[in-house]
């Protein structure tokens, strides 16, 4: 870290702020940088859950890592009775058939949900998907800002037709769909004398909404932002972040009732409890704990429960 470089961290994150500060970069030279509670490290340079505000000449090596990766929310008109478990079988098959083009949902962390609202009986569905093997095509653009900005735009609009590709494939199922929100959280901005780099974080306005899941068996909530999003750049968090890595995930899932986890949400067979074990329930934090953190950021406008999960395809 250039400890000659003066950082100003806004830390909304239950982590203490020497712990999220250690997340960063070395070479990072930021005016400001926020922690969102979701805050937690990652592959990419920059931990999940963060904002930067630099003027650093070379800040594009810090937005690389699935570029575009966002989330998309969708209203069916259709009832959660409705739902039928064989035709999301066949959306399994489908959106597997897409391996490697749009359409593709990936694995790791990237998910397909199926929502049921507590003050409806609507169905809902929510996509969280990237870019893929696309995203890799501006880790050598770094040192090249115009090539870079052109082929980062192109990587985010594949990524955003990606999720759509996904929802047409929903809709293939379960008829005409209403898009409530299509969010992208791994992006740059650039603001008037710099850049605003937002790593697992989405741009909103005041009066805005966004959405934020907590794991496969957790609650969702739509959110409106507040006016005081001016004072993180117009950002907020998109989840509730790691609590643990991959490799400690492995230890816990030894001991974790899976079968119980498949009576709660419907995972079709094809997934095996083998393919989860590093995205399950356990690893990520509680959503009302997150919520409480940024509770002067946000309005809860309607909360959902995951009845019905696809993922690690
Ligand atoms: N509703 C679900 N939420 C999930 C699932 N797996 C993870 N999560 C939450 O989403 C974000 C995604 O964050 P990212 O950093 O991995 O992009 C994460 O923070 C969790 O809170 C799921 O299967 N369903």
């Amino acid at each position: 870290m250039d400890t000659t470089h003066k950082m100003e961290v806004i830390n909304y994150s239950a982590e203490p702020l020497n712990k999220v500060f250690g997340w960063l970069p070395h070479d990072l030279e930021a005016e400001r940088v926020i922690f969102f509670p979701d805050a937690c490290p990652g592959k990419s340079p920059l931990p999940t859950g963060t904002v930067v505000f630099t003027k650093q000449e070379n800040w594009r090596k810090f937005a690389i890592s699935d570029c575009g990766c966002g989330m998309l929310l969708c209203e069916a008109n259709l009832t959660r009775e409705e739902f039928q478990r064989e035709k999301w079988d066949r959306i399994y098959y489908d959106i597997q058939a897409n391996k490697n083009k749009l359409g593709d949902l990936g694995s790791g962390n990237h998910f397909l949900d199926a929502l049921e609202s507590y003050t409806d009986d609507k169905l809902y569905f929510l996509i969280h998907t990237g870019s893929r093997n696309e995203s890799k095509l501006v880790d050598d653009l770094v040192d090249q800002p115009k090539k870079f900005d052109t082929k980062f735009y192109d990587v985010c609009k594949w990524a955003k037709d990606n999720r759509f590709a996904i929802f047409k494939i929903l809709e293939k199922y379960f008829g005409r769909l209403n898009l409530i929100l299509d969010k992208n959280h791994n992006h740059f901005e650039h603001a008037d004398d710099g850049v605003i780099i937002r790593k697992g974080a989405v741009k909103v306005t005041p009066g805005e909404q966004t959405v934020v899941p907590s794991n496969m068996n957790g609650d969702v909530v739509l959110i409106s932002a507040t006016e005081e999003v001016e004072r993180t750049y117009h950002s907020l968090c998109h989840g509730t972040g790691r609590v643990m890595s991959r490799s400690e995930a492995k230890e816990f899932a030894a001991t974790f009732d899976y079968d119980e986890l498949r009576r709660r949400i419907y995972i079709p067979e094809m997934i095996a409890n083998d393919n989860i074990k590093t995205d399950a329930p356990f690893c990520y934090r509680d959503l009302d704990s997150c919520l409480a953190l940024i509770d002067n950021l946000i309005i809860i406008d309607k909360r959902f429960s995951v009845f019905a999960y696809l993922g690690q395809m």
